[in-house]
């Protein structure tokens, strides 16, 4: 009886007008107050005022005073903001991507891989597609989920690689919103958030946050720092490439555009005794000693280089090759690129990191020589493969190139007061005598080094470069790598013999190479073009050579 008094009491309490009203508010919260009334005895009805009363502070609270709700979460929860347009974006980008628990969230962002997604950008899976392109193509066994197969003609080759590039690589990440994780046992939050109302052609502009209980964002920290090592692991020692990249606000920021197994230094052919006394410096310069030689001198720390000589003669292969082996990272400027001026380009000398080469190539062509203010088209430089276009924006902008470069404006980026210090500076320029003298005074410019066209020994030198590799796979500069073959010292030593006997009919070749050609007249880039043509053939090159030379000559003549 005393049930039925208390399911009638609260059937009258719940056709009340308050509950009307809560009822229209919160669909379903007759039944509710019914269930708590009938099961747990307990009469929500009671607490309305109160639940009403803190939902009205909170609202007012946030309505008068939007930065307090702010300050209140601040005391509870640790932030951090991450911003698209720093590396750390990329870190976290590449840590979730490979996070177990973000594959398992249900709703994600599923994108074709494409390169100018820095955290994926490619640099691993186009590596690993080289592997086993090889692989496929040497016959051997190549890698499919289920089967073994194997290729040996160019089209069943050709055929497996449209068919796998067809399907190219998923990409999936955690959608814009917020999604929960947890890690080493803290509960962590990570919003993602685009920035709407973009023009298209800019890409996106993300932002992430992440967020743990507490005032102590240590955890977040930890995170972060164990994002990094993974993305910086997996750059191994490949060289690292940024360009300057020019956002809707016009301003302009270094974005990462690609990384590249590092080019030999030996590679590179040049003069011994300029390539050594080049590399030399740099790493003097690079040395503590140096820096701190400079500071208590007060001098400012900084090196420039002008790499001068005619196209295609190895400026900018000696300056990648340099990146690589002192591991530094190389930042490409245009001083061409629209809208860069003074002002942008003492923005992004100064978010150099301390210890990088920075290229300004064709610095001739950029209104900066003695004729100041006129510009050019710009030119892409075949040593450094060019970027993916979508990650380089300049060329999105039909603006014509009204801010250009002045000499003055150089001049102050590159050592005024307020310019970077501890970077290597590298100009390269087909014409030193249309530069100003200002621009090549010591300590703008430290060292130049002529390239020129291609003497007989460097010739030889080109020639056994290229067929270094030919019949028995990857060899290093000085020697063959030897495929690893455990207990079987007779195919070493048959190895070894086919390599002796590889050397000595390079070299024979290279002298009859080297006889054909004039000194003095062809660049590297011209000869390399030719020996492309004959691959695998190096007595082809060395029978067809008199002739190519024939036409190139004619062909100057005209
Ligand atoms: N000295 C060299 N040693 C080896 N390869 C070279 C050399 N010079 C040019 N090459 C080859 O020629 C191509 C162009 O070289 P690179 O871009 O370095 O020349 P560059 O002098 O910088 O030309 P530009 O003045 O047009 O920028 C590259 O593929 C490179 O491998």
């Amino acid at each position: 009886m005393a049930s039925n008094e208390t399911l009638g009491g609260s059937i009258a309490d719940a056709s009340s007008p308050d509950t009307a009203l809560l009822e229209a508010l919160v669909p379903g919260y007759r039944i509710i107050s019914h269930f708590f009334m009938s099961y747990l005895k307990i009469d929500i009805n009671g607490y309305l005022q109160i639940l009403i009363g803190f939902a009205l502070l909170v609202g007012c609270i946030k309505y008068l005073h939007p930065t307090a709700m702010e300050n209140i979460s601040d005391l509870i929860i640790s932030t951090a903001e991450i911003r698209m347009e720093d590396e750390v974006f990329n870190y976290m980008m590449y840590w979730i991507s490979r996070q177990s628990h973000m594959k398992r969230t249900s709703r994600f962002l599923a994108s074709l891989k494409f390169k100018h997604d820095p955290w994926a950008d490619s640099d691993e899976s186009d590596f690993e597609d080289e592997d086993s392109d090889d692989e496929s193509w040497d016959g051997s066994k190549s890698r499919n989920n289920t089967t073994t197969t194997t290729t040996t003609t160019f089209d069943d080759y050709w055929a497996k690689m449209m068919n796998r590039d067809k399907y190219k690589s998923i990409n999936f990440t955690p959608s814009e919103g917020s999604h929960y994780f947890r890690y080493r046992g803290h509960l962590i939050k990570l919003r993602r958030t685009e920035e709407q109302n973009r023009p298209r052609n800019f890409g996106r502009n993300e932002r992430l946050w992440l967020s743990c209980l507490g005032k102590n964002p240590e955890i977040l920290r930890q995170l972060l720092l164990e994002a990094q090592k993974a993305y910086i692991e997996r750059d191994g020692n490949r060289t690292l490439i940024y360009r300057a990249k020019r956002d809707y606000d016009r301003s302009f920021s270094w974005i990462r555009c690609m990384s590249r197994s590092p080019r030999p230094m030996s590679s590179v052919i040049l003069n011994q005794a300029q390539k050594q006394e080049f590399v030399d410096d740099m790493r003097e310069y690079l040395h503590p000693k140096t820096r701190r030689w400079y500071f208590d001198r007060g001098i400012p720390y900084r090196r420039g280089y002008l790499l001068h000589g005619p196209p295609g003669t190895g400026k900018t292969s000696l300056c990648f090759a340099a990146a690589g082996l002192l591991r530094l990272k190389l930042y490409l400027l245009n001083l061409k690129t629209n809208g860069l001026d003074e002002e942008s380009m003492s923005s992004l000398f100064a978010s150099l990191p301390r210890r990088c080469i920075v290229l300004l190539e064709d610095i001739d062509t950029a209104g900066i020589t003695k004729t100041r203010g006129k510009t050019v088209t710009p030119g892409d430089n075949p040593a450094i493969p060019a970027p993916n276009t979508e990650i380089s924006t300049e060329g999105d902008f039909d603006e014509s190139s009204k801010d250009t470069i002045t000499l003055s404006g150089l001049l102050n980026v590159i050592d005024g007061v307020a310019a970077s210090e501890g970077r290597i500076l590298v100009m390269t320029t087909n014409h030193p005598d249309k530069l100003d003298p200002a621009l090549l005074r010591p300590g703008r410019v430290d060292m130049s080094i002529s390239f020129g066209y291609m003497s007989d020994n460097d010739i030889k030198e080109l020639f056994a470069s290229m067929y270094r590799f030919i019949g028995n796979g990857p060899r290093q500069a000085n020697g063959p790598v030897k495929e690893k073959v455990e207990n079987d010292e007779d195919s070493t030593r048959e190895q070894e013999k086919r390599d002796v006997s590889l050397d000595a009919r390079i070299s024979n070749l290279c002298v009859s190479f080297a006889q054909a050609i004039p000194t003095g007249e062809l660049t590297a880039a011209e000869i390399q073009g030719y020996l492309l043509n004959h691959k695998d053939k190096p007595e082809a090159a060395v029978a067809g050579v008199a002739q190519w030379v024939e036409e190139m000559r004619k062909n100057r003549e005209t």
